[in-house]
């Protein structure tokens, strides 16, 4: 199966994408290929498929928030080829039994790559961390126990030494339990205003802290998942300054949205980590544009239109990120002229896939065909009616943007193709 696609730009410059076999064959100006397919590229721009390591694609046991095909539609949409999928699903990731059968279902029912995480220990909270290496064996991209802290660390550290032995980064929510007091904001005046508990951000840096400390110790990979405050960044900077060997990624609303925006009871604004202050949300800017951090991750965290209205004290935790990531990021750093697209798609893309050994990343002859069509120059409305994820819960609705997606290639096939929905 041959397919061109024609009219795009790569490096701004007016190309012909080649691809044979799921794979890039060639980049250059001819046209004179016998192809069994061409794609009008309409002088869009091609990038290397984005890749989210954190996304929750809630199948199964709580398909009514998301589904695999659903989630891996709305990461097509969002121009993301490649995903890490967290383990806190009904049945929870945590035996190589759950993590066979969700390999199974990511396999036959995503669009995209969908990796797969395995959880730290039992049902996310127990002390005996599960079996690394039977999961490492079967194909775990990772091990986390995402939505809650690792309260013990004793169980953090038989974690990372049994993820170092696996060679598979160990990634962490980091949150102390102690310190959240039931909080459903962050610390501050807003919280005190609108009457709503508050939870400190001691809470996820004193963790980090202490992982950063057994991190050493173990000389595992150890990567801090959505970073959120200024005194975590400045913990990975001293951490990275001394070698060891820590990543970290934040999420586009911890980077664009902060606590002094919240000026109602709004559960579109409730997240884990929650929305910092002004002051961390500007540390984390410099953190990204400096390496601290090394990548931009979703957070992707669907729930129904219940569980999102009302009060903040009752809603859950999370908002939908893979439809808004690209465009809310490329509008603001690349459009803003903060940085140039090739530093958007090493966060986005080629970042994630090195730091997860990962085969994405590269738009290079011979690489997998996973492409993302960009049209990048006219402006258009976040409507949750154009999500395919079955979560509407964004606090990004309404935003005009540019970076829509026009086509999504995953080895040369289409994942999505806009006006294509159903
Ligand atoms: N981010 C969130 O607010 N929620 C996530 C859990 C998590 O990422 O910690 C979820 O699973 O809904
Ligand atoms: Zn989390
Ligand atoms: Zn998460």
């Amino acid at each position: 199966m041959k397919t061109l696609i024609k009219n795009v730009y790569v490096n701004q410059e007016l190309v012909n994408i080649l691809i044979e076999d799921g794979k890039i064959a060639a980049i250059n100006n001819e046209e004179n290929e016998s192809v069994d397919q061409v794609i009008d590229g309409q002088k869009t721009t091609a990038l290397p498929g984005l890749v989210d390591v954190h996304v929750h694609f809630r199948d199964p046991g709580l398909t009514y928030k998301e589904d695999t095909e659903s989630g891996s539609k709305a990461s097509a949409h969002g121009g993301f080829t490649s995903v890490c999928v967290m383990p806190n699903v009904k049945p929870v990731v945590d035996t190589p039994h759950a993590l066979s059968e969700q390999l199974a279902l990511n396999k036959a029912k995503s669009v995209v790559h969908a990796y797969q995480y395995a959880a730290i220990s039992k049902q996310l909270i127990a002390y005996k961390p599960t079996d690394f290496a039977e999961m490492n064996r079967l194909g775990a991209i990772a091990f986390t126990n995402d939505g809650h802290g690792v309260q013990n660390a004793e169980t953090m550290y038989l974690a990372m030494q049994a993820a170092k032995e696996a060679n598979k980064p160990l990634v962490a929510h980091v949150e102390d339990d102690s310190l959240i007091n039931g909080g459903v904001m962050n610390e501050s005046d807003a919280a005190k205003r609108l009457g709503l508990p508050e939870m400190s951000p001691l809470s996820e840096s004193s963790q980090l802290a202490r992982d950063l400390v057994l991190a050493k110790a173990t000389g595992v990979h150890y990567h801090v998942a959505h970073i959120s405050t200024a005194e975590s960044v400045e913990l990975v900077r001293i951490a990275k300054a001394r070698g060891i060997n820590v990543t970290a990624e934040v999420s586009p609303h911890h980077l664009l949205i902060d606590d002094s925006m919240i000026t109602t009871d709004d559960p579109m604004m409730k997240m884990n980590p929650p929305l910092r202050s002004p002051k961390d949300r500007k540390a984390l800017i410099a953190a990204l544009l400096d390496g601290t951090i090394d990548m931009v991750a979703t957070d992707h965290a669907p729930h129904s239109e219940q569980e999102k209205s009302g009060s903040m004290r009752d809603a859950s935790f999370g908002i939908v990120g893979s439809e808004t990531a690209f465009s809310l990021m490329y509008t603001h750093f690349v459009k803003n002229g903060i940085v140039d697209l090739n530093q958007l798609i090493k966060w986005m893309s080629s970042n994630p896939a090195n730091l997860f050994h990962l085969p994405a990343g590269q738009l290079q002859v011979g690489q997998p065909a996973d492409i993302t069509l960009m049209e990048l120059d006219q402006p258009y409305q976040i409507d949750a009616n154009d999500f395919l994820s079955k979560g509407k819960n964004s606090p990004f609705i309404g935003e005009q943007v540019y970076g829509k997606t026009q086509l999504t290639l995953v080895d040369g096939n289409i994942a999505y193709q806009d006006g294509s929905e159903e």
